[in-house]
């Protein structure tokens, strides 16, 4: 049987396997089994616990940051970096005495994070490092117009498209097409983002990997850059960003650092049971 605990922030939920001895690499096929909604567990991701020292390639990274966060997409993808993800890692190294409460260090494929997990189980803070702004232009398609792309990479890829109000996407039952498709070799997260307010956007996000899901903290990160930039906002200045499954206080930093401020709760334990998931 295979112990899991299930968490979310902001309702981006996560199926989270603690693998301290490094013995379990799960497959795409399982890892989407278990995130299925029906058959599985349910969630938009799965957060494998285990030895930074164990990860080929970013061993240099075990002294600073013990613990690695494996994130694989629901499909079973693997992506390089998951904002809300480390909060709720953080959160359960926390809760299962693998971290001790206030500032730490968690290492992940986009390099290694630094985190603030309050003693008194209030939001947790990640300082996303900086962002990067690839120059490619493209287009996402909003109903019958192509509108204007802001690509911005968080450690993983984000389109940010302005709407006036996040309705305008649709049900986004399909990943939204984007021209050219080769300014994304590798998939994108398409952020929709209106304005909510001074300092404030609501976003909704169609998530490589997952579908729409009702948070990406990457995604409003880029968001919040993106309207910083847009709306001439200084360094420093905090925004708010509304998604559907709650609120995330987002600032950046003279020296080009993200902050990211938000819920992160674990929900429940369980086991798997052997045989239970079904095959693909
Ligand atoms: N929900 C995440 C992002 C997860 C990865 C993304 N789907 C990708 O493939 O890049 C977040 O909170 O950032």
């Amino acid at each position: 049987m295979i112990p899991f605990t299930k968490g979310h922030g902001t309702e981006n939920d996560f199926v989270i396997i603690e693998d301290v001895d490094a013995s379990f690499d799960p497959d795409a096929a399982w890892v989407a089994a278990v995130c299925d909604r029906r058959a599985g567990i349910g969630a938009d991701g799965l957060l494998r616990v285990v030895p930074t020292a164990a990860m080929p390639g970013y061993e240099q990274d075990a002294t600073e940051a013990p613990w690695f966060m494996d994130y694989r997409n629901a499909d079973g993808s693997i992506a390089e970096m998951c904002g809300n993800g480390t909060r709720v890692f953080a959160r359960y190294l926390v809760a299962h005495d693998l971290a001790k409460p206030g500032r730490f260090s968690i290492a992940t494929r986009a390099g290694v994070k630094h985190m603030h997990v309050p003693e008194d189980g209030g939001d947790v803070t990640v300082d996303m490092g900086r962002s990067v702004w690839p120059a490619e232009s493209a287009e996402v398609l909003v109903g019958d117009r192509w509108l204007p792309a802001v690509n911005v990479d968080m450690g993983n890829p984000h389109a940010v498209v302005f709407v006036d109000d996040v309705a305008e996407a649709g049900r986004l039952w399909e990943a939204p097409q984007v021209r050219p498709e080769s300014a994304y070799p590798h998939g994108v997260n398409v952020e929709f983002v209106a304005p909510a307010g001074p300092r404030r956007i609501a976003m909704r996000v169609h998530e490589r990997g997952s579908g729409e899901t009702r948070s990406c903290g990457t995604g409003a990160c880029a968001a919040m850059l993106a309207a910083a930039r847009r709306d001439g906002a200084a360094p420093e200045t905090p925004y708010e960003v509304r998604v559907p499954g709650g609120l995330l206080r987002i600032v950046e930093h003279e020296d080009g650092r993200i902050e990211m401020t938000g819920p992160a709760v674990l929900v429940a334990t369980g086991e798997l049971l052997p045989g239970g998931l079904s095959a693909r």
